[in-house]
């Protein structure tokens, strides 16, 4: 591995990513990699650590392969020291304050002090919060001991933040498909999802363990109309072993099994498209950590959000701020409802889950006008991709 650049700089960029438990570091690095390939055309390596826990949410990929290449992304398996040659591009960006190598951090100081070169421009895309201190640090440089500067860049849902990721043609796409019934029911065909009727009430569910979950499945069961509950192989289903009919690592893709009026589906994991569609697909979808929660709203459906759980209850911090900008221009009582339905979720108190699930109905038009309406206000005109390339050519 060495410095063999000098100017001009190579035109690609490199995304670094750690895989530090669930889908959602690799979920948006890769979904980054593939916007800045189709729509800006930069050639891009994405670096990953675990590509078996990649190959979850892209199941053609080998994760026995060290190099390869997927939606024109060249996909590299990311060993510690780097055992693959490293050429700086235009950008490094280490997601999630993932640690770069020591040998990519000696070769972007090299290149920062030789007269003749430029070094690439190192960025640290951080976690999604709509808390209001991100507008503060977003854009902040932090000059590292070589005086090579490293930029933070935070997503979020102001002018003043790096944007949410959202691609171009993304919303006309859910349109199209929420426009005919028949999509839906091939896509539950196809995924092997069987007795799901065009008016039955469909919820998606990928969330955490919580006994939340319990409580409405048992409510669900009571419902007077269908209610299809679509759960891939996954932590949700910890929190219903009491009414699994067998072990977890039994069950398997396809299999489903009714209890009153509820269906329970064991979802196959599919590829992030898939994804997309199943929750444009959905009249409810149950969503967590960061990637899927930002889907979920992008299918202009109503949603819980199952927050990823941080030390000292820090993420409802995080959930109250996303709450109050959703509901900023909702009516008092669709507001509070449907904040009361997510607080109690994460809370894991099931008699409030219940309680305010059942209030749902009388302001679900309401709601659904609203998650109809919200991706427009929450892009604020720019998405993350084009705002990073703007980012990217002023800094
Ligand atoms: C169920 C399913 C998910 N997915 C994708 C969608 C998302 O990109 C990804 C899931 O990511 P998330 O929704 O973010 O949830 P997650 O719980 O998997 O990831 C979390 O990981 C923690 C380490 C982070 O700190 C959290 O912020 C969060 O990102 O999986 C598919 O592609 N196919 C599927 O079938």
């Amino acid at each position: 591995m060495s410095v063999n650049n000098s100017n001009p700089l190579h035109h690609h960029w490199d995304i670094f990513c750690t895989v530090v438990d669930n889908y959602g570091d690799i979920g948006v690095t890769w979904r980054l990699a593939k916007q800045l390939v189709a729509e800006y055309d930069i050639p891009i390596n994405l670096w990953v650590d675990d590509l078996l826990s990649f190959s979850h949410i892209l199941p053609m990929l080998d994760p026995q392969k060290s190099k390869q290449t997927f939606n024109g992304v060249n996909i590299f398996q990311w060993n510690n020291p780097l055992d693959i040659e490293f050429t700086a591009g235009s950008v490094v960006i280490e997601a999630f304050a993932c640690e770069l190598p020591s040998q990519i951090k000696s070769i972007i100081n090299q290149l920062h002090q030789h007269p003749l070169s430029q070094a690439p421009t190192w960025l640290n895309l951080e976690y999604l919060s709509a808390e209001d201190w991100v507008e503060g640090c977003h854009g902040l440089p932090s000059s590292q001991p070589s005086g090579v500067k490293k930029w933070f860049y935070f997503p979020g849902f102001t002018t003043k933040t790096g944007g949410l990721i959202c691609e171009r043609e993304l919303f006309n796409q859910r349109d199209e498909w929420q426009a005919d019934s028949t999509h839906k029911l091939a896509l539950f065909k196809k995924l092997g999802l069987q007795g799901i009727n065009a008016e039955d009430t469909v919820i998606s569910v990928f969330s955490y363990e919580t006994p939340a979950l319990a409580a409405l499945c048992e409510l669900w069961q009571a419902s007077l109309t269908p209610i299809h509950a679509l759960i891939p192989k996954g932590r949700s289903l910890h929190s219903l072993t009491s009414i699994l009919p067998c072990d977890i690592k039994d069950l398997i893709p396809g299999q489903q099994f009714t209890i009153g009026n509820l269906t329970l589906h064991i979802l196959p994991m599919t590829d992030q498209n898939g994804f997309d569609r199943l929750l444009w697909s959905c009249d409810f979808n149950i969503v967590r950590g960061e990637d899927s929660f930002l889907r979920a709203q992008w299918a202009a459906k109503p949603f819980i959000w199952h927050i990823y759980p941080q030390e000292d209850d820090y993420h409802l911090v995080k959930l109250q701020a996303f709450m109050q900008i959703y509901c900023d221009n909702l009516a008092p009582e669709i507001a509070t409802t449907w904040s009361e339905v997510n607080l109690a979720f994460n809370q894991g108190n099931t008699n409030a889950v219940v309680m305010h699930w059942q209030q749902l109905h009388s302001v679900n038009l309401s709601l659904m006008q609203h998650a109809i309406e919200w991706p427009i206000n929450a892009l604020n005109e720019a998405d993350l991709a084009s705002r990073l390339v703007q980012f990217v050519n002023n800094s």
